[in-house]
């Protein structure tokens, strides 16, 4: 299985990992704008180092609760950056978001994946990511960030996230999206209990079952921090675990903040798995 992107291709036989490049303000200890593309690109150049394939790049914050950003905020963030990065490096290079004209000028300058958590639902982001051409990563929530963890509720959870994905599978090929270019993701932490996302990541091979890529992105995120009750930046361990499940299961791509270490949960399982066949 692999993604293949312009002129890039990206090999799906061993897990990948996406190394998460967090542009939102509150990311960033200064306000000035060079220091921060300054500081993106030292982080980039780090994770890519330590084997990261992709950098995915977001300027809206998800978090539960968190107020709604403009485009033009949105845009001012993740533009200067994309093409900062472009100009550097080869690697791949993800854009986080739900806004169509983010899409769309995130993938002119050089973005070579659409990431978007509400799985292409906003107004004409089926029409430009079918302009864009590149793979696309569809991701399952229930409800909006900022409602989302209020009373998660499914009938039959897994069966429930599978629908909605096939339906959205279903939604891209209506509009000329080919199903080599999709990704899949049944969302961890957006409008699922705990025990939601621990019932996903024991079933995560039911993902399986539309032959496309699967992505998993646990890392630092509620599922860990209120189980181990420990705040986020003190979940390496708990992200490395979960990122270990995922890849036995199954998971071709795991979005992390710990790249470097992430990267060394991906050689170890490499070796192993190499070992049984
Ligand atoms: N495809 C894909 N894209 C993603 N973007 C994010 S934002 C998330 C975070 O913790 O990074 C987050 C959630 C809530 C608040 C802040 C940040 N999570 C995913 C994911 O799980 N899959």
């Amino acid at each position: 299985m692999q993604l293949t992107s312009r002129n890039k291709n990206l090999d799906l036989s061993t897990p990948q990992v996406m190394g998460i490049l967090n542009v939102t303000p509150d990311s960033f200890s200064d306000g000035g704008k060079f220091n921060r593309i300054d500081y993106a690109l030292n982080h980039v150049e780090s994770m890519l180092q330590a084997g990261t394939s992709i950098i995915d790049i977001g300027g809206e914050s998800t978090r539960p609760g968190a107020k709604e950003v403009t485009l033009n905020e949105e845009l001012d963030r993740v533009v200067p950056i994309i093409e900062a990065i472009r100009q550097r490096f080869d690697c791949w290079i993800s854009i986080d978001t739900s806004k169509a004209q983010v899409m769309k000028e995130a993938v002119s300058v050089g973005a070579d994946l659409i990431n978007d958590v509400r799985a292409l639902q906003e107004s004409n982001a089926l029409e430009v990511a079918a302009k864009a051409n590149v793979p696309i990563c569809l991701m399952h929530m229930q409800g909006q960030p900022r409602t989302m963890q209020n009373q998660p509720n499914y009938n039959h959870l897994i069966q429930d996230v599978s629908d909605f994905l096939n339906e959205r599978i279903s939604a891209c090929e209506n509009v000329g999206i080919s199903r080599q270019q999709l990704i899949l993701d049944p969302g961890f932490g957006f409008g699922k209990t705990l025990e939601h996302n621990y019932q996903m990541l024991a079933e995560f091979e039911q993902f399986h079952q539309f032959g496309l890529p699967v992505l998993a992105g646990m890392s630092r995120k509620s599922m860990i921090f209120n189980l181990l009750g420990k705040p986020p930046a003190e979940c390496l361990a708990g992200s490395l675990a979960c990122a270990t499940i995922a890849a036995m299961k199954g998971a071709h791509i795991i979005r992390v903040h710990d790249a470097r270490e992430t990267a060394e949960v991906v050689k170890i399982y490499n070796m192993v798995l190499q070992q049984s066949k």
